[in-house]
Parts: structure tokens; sequence; C-alpha cells
């Protein structure tokens, strides 16, 4: 499987054109996306973000070669980053939330379980979509906006639409690629259905902040 990636997108097209269409994005996108909802988001964004940084580190130790390894412990590292510059502009500490919804429990579980027990593969089919779907959301709001001006939200924007952002994602999709080239036929499935979970799981993680998602007991 040579470009595993393509693929692994033109099958979970469906679920990335579903995330354009959610009120979170157009609203993000319009500017017009209510501030207790964004603050939800990035609450819930600051706890996922601290889970996603040691499953890179971990996804980075089981790399094979030294600059794989490299790669994933500078983006864990470059997520310290990007957190401490969007909270510092967003994040309101008198509103603080310390308990993760549902669903940020969900995807952090999902991807802690993969790196811990399952293959490298699989690990790095997992925490693509973080990446790519980033990527994409990022480039198409800017591709589609009209007020870069005056949105509230255009740093956070600017982040996942942005250059840097651009060149961390094309090394993670070139890994991915890497490795999918000698797997099996059983392996590649595997990968697919978590690249396909954890899309959902994003898809899912906008729209538990939409609604500010609570446990129900
Ligand atoms: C839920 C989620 N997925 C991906 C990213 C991109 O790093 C993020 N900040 N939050």
């Amino acid at each position: 499987m040579q470009d595993w990636y393509k693929l692994a997108r033109q099958r979970t097209d469906h679920i990335l054109e579903a995330i354009k269409q959610q009120p979170f994005i157009k609203e993000l996108m319009n500017g017009t996306l209510p501030s207790d909802i964004f603050q939800f988001y990035i609450h819930q964004d600051a706890m996922y973000l601290a889970a996603y940084k040691k499953v890179l580190a971990s996804v980075g130790v089981k790399c094979e070669y030294e600059d794989d390894t490299q790669f994933f412990l500078d983006s864990a590292t470059g997520i310290i980053h990007v957190e401490n510059a969007l909270h510092q502009i967003f994040l309101k500490e008198n509103q603080l939330v310390h308990e993760p919804s549902p669903t940020c429990e969900l995807y952090t579980s999902y991807l802690s379980r993969i790196v811990a027990n399952h293959s490298l593969e699989e690990a790095l089919a997992a925490v693509l979509p973080c990446f790519t779907i980033y990527k994409e959301i990022g480039d198409y709001i800017q591709a589609n906006q009209t007020n870069k001006e005056n949105n509230p939200f255009q740093d956070w924007i600017d982040t996942y639409g942005g250059e840097e952002f651009a060149s961390s994602v094309n090394n993670a999709i070139a890994i991915t690629n890497k490795y999918a080239a000698n797997a099996s036929e059983e392996v590649l499935a595997k990968m697919e259905t978590a690249f396909t979970k954890a899309s959902k799981l994003e898809w899912m993680f906008w729209n538990s902040a939409y609604t500010k998602e609570a446990w129900k007991i």
C-alpha cells in the first residue's frame, strides 16, 4: 500500500464533509460561535491535548527509526507551545472546568488504549486524524471566510490553517504511509478501522462542545 493515507482519506470523506456542516464549524467560521461554547471547547481541548501529548510521546517510543521517534517527540513538545499560545488568548481562568466530558474521555481513552496495547501501525493510524482533520478544517475555514479582519477566533483558525502545522501534518502522513507500505492486509484493515474511528471521534468532539455535553448522572 504505497499511499495509504490517500485511500483512508477518500473512504472517510463523508466524515470530513459532515464536520464542515456542523454548526460549531460554521459559527467558528463566521465568528458568531457563542463564547460559552468556545470556552467549553477550549477547556475540553486543554484536557484532550494533555492526554494526546502523552499518546504522541508513546507513539514516538514505539517507532523503529530515530527520525520518526524525534518527529513524534517534537510534536508532543509542539503541543505545549500551541496550548500555551491558544490558552493565553482564549482561556478564561474563572470558568475552569476540570472534568473531561464523556466524549473527551472516550477519545483520549481510545487513543491511549490503542497505543498501549496494539501495533505501531494501528497507533499511527489512530493519531493521524488529529493532524489531518484539523489541517483540513483550518484550510477550509481560511479559504471560505470573509471576515479575517474581525473574526474573534482568527488566532485559533490560523494555528491550524498555517504553514507550520502543514509541514508537521505532511510528516505524520509520510511516516504512516511508510509503515503501511510494509503492512499485511490484516494490519491494513485494522489501520483503516482506527483511522475511521478517530475521525468519527473528531466529529463527536466538536458536537459535544456545541451541546456542552455532560455526564448523564
Ligand atoms: C480534539 C482535537 N483534535 C485535534 C487537535 C489538533 O491538535 C486538537 N487540538 N483537538
